[in-house]
């Protein structure tokens, strides 16, 4: 028996997680982990449909200023991600950006400021199916530096910050020991989320771009965290980055960038 070839196996076909076909999303996707959050992010989209809602999934397309945008939500951790992520590419989508919330490891993050990833520390087990453990997981530079440029005017008079560079993807929210915290702290990176490296991972396997921006819900150098409280800033945040994500797109379409 020959192994089947997934490309063949899923093309033209709804795909199997996500329930969408060719030509229901578009080649920019924004992606959060949140479903309830792409209702949220469609506000910011004109004429947006809800085109699908299987499982973790739901998805909206729509326009912002002209340009079709869709966004779909990948659920937590890099599982789901990898699989929202191929299922998309499977249907036409070329440009990924996650709009995730955070945990912020160094001290001049505020809860509610803005990270974008410029790679990610891969501290889960999806990616070991795609690459070997010693391959970077990797932003893509285009779409991050306007991203960064982007955040920078957009946060200039607002009280969140932008800052930016290595996070660590963890495949554990509750497992993640002092010590382990501690490490990551160490060696500077910016935050911890669930799900980037595994984007970059399946993004760079497929010649497609990733990139990603957080907002922080928690600070774990401080121990400050609003767990069991509305999380106010961080709603703020999520809003922030919507647009910053958004806007950013626009740019790039503008100026043509190769998809
Ligand atoms: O807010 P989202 O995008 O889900 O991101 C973060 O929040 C979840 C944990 O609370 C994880 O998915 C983590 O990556
Ligand atoms: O968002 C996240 C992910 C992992 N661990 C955290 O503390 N926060």
């Amino acid at each position: 028996m020959t192994v089947v070839n997934k490309d063949e196996k899923t093309k033209g076909i709804r795909q199997y997680h996500i329930g969408m076909v060719d030509g229901d999303v578009a080649e920019y996707v924004l992606l959060p982990g949140d479903p309830f959050r792409t209702d949220i992010i469609a506000k910011y989209l004109d004429d947006a449909e809800l085109v699908a809602h299987k499982r973790e999934h739901k998805t909206y397309t729509g326009f912002y200023k002209g340009v079709r945008i869709s966004v779909t939500s990948t659920g937590m951790g890099c599982p789901s991600t990898a699989i929202a992520a191929e299922e998309l590419a499977n249907i036409g989508a070329k440009v990924f950006i996650r709009l995730g919330s955070c945990a912020a490891l160094q001290d001049e993050i505020d809860i509610g400021d803005l990270v974008v990833t410029t790679g990610a520390m891969k501290n889960e087990g999806t990616s070991k199916f795609y690459v070997p453990d010693n391959f970077p997981a990797i932003a893509d530079l285009e779409v991050t530096s306007e991203l960064i440029s982007v955040a920078k005017e957009y946060c200039n008079d607002k009280t969140a910050k932008v800052h930016w560079g290595i996070t660590s993807t963890d495949d554990s929210f509750y497992g993640e020991s002092p010590e382990w915290i501690q490490k990551l702290i160490d060696l500077g990176l910016k935050n911890i989320e669930m799900e980037s490296s595994a984007l970059f991972t399946v993004c760079h396997r497929r010649g497609l771009r990733g990139a990603t921006i957080c907002a922080a819900a928690a600070n774990h150098k401080r121990g400050e965290n609003l767990w069991g409280k509305r999380n106010l800033p961080l709603e703020e945040g999520i809003e922030l980055e919507t647009q910053i994500a958004l806007e950013t797109l626009y740019r790039l379409h503008q100026a043509g960038l190769k998809l």
